[in-house]
């Protein structure tokens, strides 16, 4: 199901509380929700649909990959990234790093690590960041 968009800048500053099992249907709606934004949105977090749980979905070259609870574990190479988002108007910059080391659990609670680059790793960034209240 498409979700409305959240655009409470307050509610966006809160930090997400751990997903679990039981939130399958977020991360569903959040993919629902990504693909009917797919001109322009590339990656959402679920409190942009007003969910506060730690949900990450992201285009991935044309596949669309899903996160519950990720962290970053290591991250190398800084630069500064001009980037926009779907719950603000226009573009900002943003610190992010070209190489990271993600750990995520799957919707069956299964853990992976696994490093990413480039542009999905910008992506995967500023998905986290809405996951710690951090809007750029
Ligand atoms: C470079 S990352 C940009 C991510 C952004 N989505 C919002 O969380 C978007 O424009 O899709």
């Amino acid at each position: 199901m498409v979700r409305p968009l959240m655009t409470d800048t307050v509610f966006l500053a809160q930090k997400a509380l751990p997903a679990d099992a039981g939130d399958i249907a977020v991360a569903d709606d959040l993919l629902d929700t990504l693909k009917a934004h797919e001109d322009g949105c590339v990656g959402m977090a679920a409190n942009m649909i007003g969910v506060n749980k730690a949900i990450i979905v992201f285009d991935n070259d044309g596949t669309p990959c899903e996160m519950f609870n990720p962290v970053i574990v290591y991250r190398k190479g800084l630069y500064l990234a001009e980037e926009g988002c779907l719950s603000l108007q226009g573009q900002r910059r943003a610190r992010r790093h070209r190489t990271i080391k993600v750990q995520w659990q799957d919707r069956q609670m299964q853990t992976h690590v696994r490093n990413f680059t480039g542009w999905t790793a910008q992506i995967i960034q500023h998905e986290i960041d809405h996951c710690s209240g951090i809007l750029i």
